[in-house]
């Protein structure tokens, strides 16, 4: 589904603020692979997501996605087809609009069909039923202000725009770092049953080491602008926190220095 070719991104060249963020990064996701990523600061975990979503773009190399070659593909093109959540709550939705006022610019984005100010009770149901399934009340509130809402309820409302239309990849940058612990769960809970029920192609920046074992298929660890480990499989099934360690300290020859790392 994913595809990348020796991406590489210098920041600055050639000045004293020069800094290769990525270097030489390939990687290959299959359709519904749902990758973990954890490294330390400034390994160049959301540079990566950048690249992606076209934010920036790369230096070297190439992205496929779903057989097509968007590395030179504008952002806004690839946001129709690409999901993005960020650690702040308040990126991803616009809080003077109403939840449905939302719900249906997303879907408008995804579809390219126009609702128009009418919105229409097939449209208004749809949104509806979609809520529900978060189990936050939020069906019952859709005329109330984004802004209103609590940062979790709001990750939340910006995770279902995000899929209404189910995307080709999501990209998830520590969307639950900003939340409160129980809060971080019941969203953490929320995005596994989408990804799962939708089957999307997943990508999960985390700095809680447990939460990156648990969720998904696959984890990857960075370091410097590499990914220096790539775990599966069995490989993956019996990993710990404590294993992980060890193999950062193995691969990287330094030890997991980050005070935002939580181990458990
Ligand atoms: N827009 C930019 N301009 C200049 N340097 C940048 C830019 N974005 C990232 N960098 C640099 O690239 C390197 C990788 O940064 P990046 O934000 O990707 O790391 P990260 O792994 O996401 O870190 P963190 O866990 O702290 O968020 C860092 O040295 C950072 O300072």
């Amino acid at each position: 589904m994913l595809t990348l070719n020796g991406i590489s991104k210098t920041f600055h060249p050639g000045t004293v603020n020069e800094r290769a963020a990525l270097k030489n990064i390939s990687l290959h996701l299959q359709p519904g692979d749902f990758v973990t990523i954890i490294g330390s600061n400034g390994a160049g975990k959301s540079t990566l997501f950048n690249m992606i979503s076209g934010n920036f773009i790369v230096d070297s190399g190439g992205i496929i996605l779903d057989g097509q070659d968007i590395t030179f593909m504008k952002e806004h093109k690839r946001a129709k087809v690409i999901g993005r959540l960020f650690q702040d709550p308040l990126k991803g939705s616009a809080p003077s609009m109403t939840i449905e006022e939302n719900l249906a610019l997303a879907y408008m984005r995804g579809t390219g069909f126009k609702i128009g100010f009418g919105m229409q009770k097939k449209e208004k149901n749809f949104f509806r039923e979609k809520l529900a399934q978060l189990d936050l009340g939020l069906e019952d509130r859709m005329k109330t202000k984004v802004g209103l809402l609590s940062g979790g309820q709001r990750q939340a409302v910006t995770l279902m725009m995000s899929t209404l239309v189910t995307p080709k990849l999501l990209l998830l940058d520590e969307h639950t770092a900003a939340l409160d612990p129980a809060t971080a769960e019941k969203v953490l809970q929320i995005t596994k049953e989408i990804v799962e029920a939708e089957h999307i192609t997943t990508m999960m920046i985390t700095h809680n080491i447990q939460s990156a074992l648990e969720l998904g298929n696959r984890t990857i660890m960075m370091d410097e602008g590499k990914i220096i480990l790539d775990i599966k499989g069995k490989e993956r099934e019996g990993m710990t926190t404590e294993k992980l360690l060890e193999c950062f300290k193995k691969a990287s020859h330094k030890v997991l220095d980050n005070d935002r790392m939580l181990l458990a």
